[in-house]
């Protein structure tokens, strides 16, 4: 690995507004060499207009960024874009079309011809293209291209790389391959990577940590694990996953519920929460003449729910259930193949240690177990 000296991006409480309504609310991010964070949310949260800022390309209305401990902008001293230290690589990367793949790799580097395309030649022969250094864009494939325009994008050792949703325009098939190449090249370049995505896969796949980005603010930071165990509110959690809510009113510390008491530890009596929680962690038993399987502590009351639907998806089948108690819809899926007929009646069970409790409005969460 090249050595390098310590270096990192941090923003702190930066704010952008388009007509009166602001896009970016007090973001603050920091990275280390070497760390991949994904910037994670859906269409329009604000992460593309972070990411510009941080190129320089926008300025923000108020807070600072620092790359390497020194500022590159804050509301009056702005550093231009090319001398941040900061790669850039979109999803609609450009490739020059006039300029041979080698010349594009050593298009923003200093210093003589030969040692321009030594860094070339080697950046290329790393993401397995050293052959096509006198070849022009247009002779390539767009997956080929996107490596040269990571190898572009390296060249000159960045500090930081930015990318934006670079991997949306190559087809499935070729995107894992590429994303683990471009995962292994970063490491080893060791460059904070600031990644802009609305796929919870892609991000668990290639984060070291997530923010997880809404409505232009940063709601929760974590490594993947966290971000995906210990949500920090309703919609975090639907973000990665489909869920099952269940509602109820909390009293004496306790939400009461068909599946059993749950522990709304500091919720107010009379305060309406949901104990949600993903497909994956409902059990399914069989009907005993009307009654099912007896209450444990891990799965806690069982409560019986009539197939509505089933369907094969794979590598799991889903079944959706009207519960019994309130007609609500519940979704379990097992592993493999089952598929149970429209009308049967089954008893279904969550994992207690994978329910959480929130408030209903989803504010101020209360996460709870048992
Ligand atoms: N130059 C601009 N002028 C006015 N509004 C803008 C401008 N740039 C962005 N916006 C608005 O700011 C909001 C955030 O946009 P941004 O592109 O940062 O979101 P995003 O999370 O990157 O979305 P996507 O994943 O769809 O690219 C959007 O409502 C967008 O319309």
């Amino acid at each position: 690995m090249q050595q390098r000296p310590h270096r990192a991006l941090e923003i702190r409480d930066i704010t952008r507004s388009f007509d009166g309504k602001r896009v970016v609310d007090r973001v603050s991010l920091s990275i280390a060499p070497g760390q991949v964070t994904c910037l994670l949310g859906p269409s329009g949260c604000g992460k593309s207009t972070t990411l510009r800022m941080i190129a320089g390309v926008e300025m923000q209305d108020s807070g600072t960024i620092h790359v390497d401990g020194q500022l590159v902008c804050d509301t009056v001293f702005r550093v231009p874009p090319e001398r941040r230290s900061i790669g850039l690589m979109f999803q609609d990367f450009a490739l020059f079309p006039h300029l041979s793949v080698g010349e594009n790799v050593a298009f923003g580097l200093k210093g003589g011809g030969a040692e321009r395309k030594a860094r070339a030649h080697r950046l290329l022969d790393r993401v397995g293209l050293a052959h096509f250094i006198d070849e022009f864009p247009h002779q390539l494939s767009g997956g080929e291209q996107q490596r040269v325009a990571l190898a572009r994008a390296l060249a000159p050792s960045p500090q930081i790389m930015l990318m934006d949703e670079p991997f949306s325009g190559l087809d499935n098939r070729l995107r894992d391959g590429i994303r683990d190449e471009t995962l292994d090249l970063l490491k080893e370049e060791g460059a904070g990577v600031l990644l802009v995505t609305h796929e919870p896969e892609e991000a668990m796949r290639m984060a070291d940590e997530i923010a997880l980005m809404r409505a232009g603010r940063i709601v929760q930071r974590g490594a993947p694990y966290t971000i995906y165990n210990a949500p920090a509110d309703r919609d975090a959690m639907a973000f990665f996953s489909d869920i099952n809510i269940v509602r109820a009113t909390a009293r004496g510390a306790l939400a009461d519920t068909p599946f059993g008491p749950f522990l709304a530890p500091g919720v107010a009596d009379g305060t309406e929460v949901e104990i949600v929680f993903r497909p994956q962690h409902v059990g399914i038993d069989f009907d005993r003449g009307g009654s099912g399987p007896l209450p444990t502590e891990r799965a806690g009351t069982p409560a019986r729910g009539i197939v509505e639907r089933a369907r094969f998806m794979g590598s799991e089948s889903l079944i959706e259930f009207r519960m019994d108690h309130d007609g609500q819809m519940l979704r379990a899926t097992v592993p493999n193949v089952f598929l149970p007929e429209k009308g049967r009646p089954l008893w279904l069970t969550v994992r207690r240690d994978r329910c959480f409790i929130f408030p209903t409005d989803g504010d101020n969460p209360s996460r709870t177990v048992s």
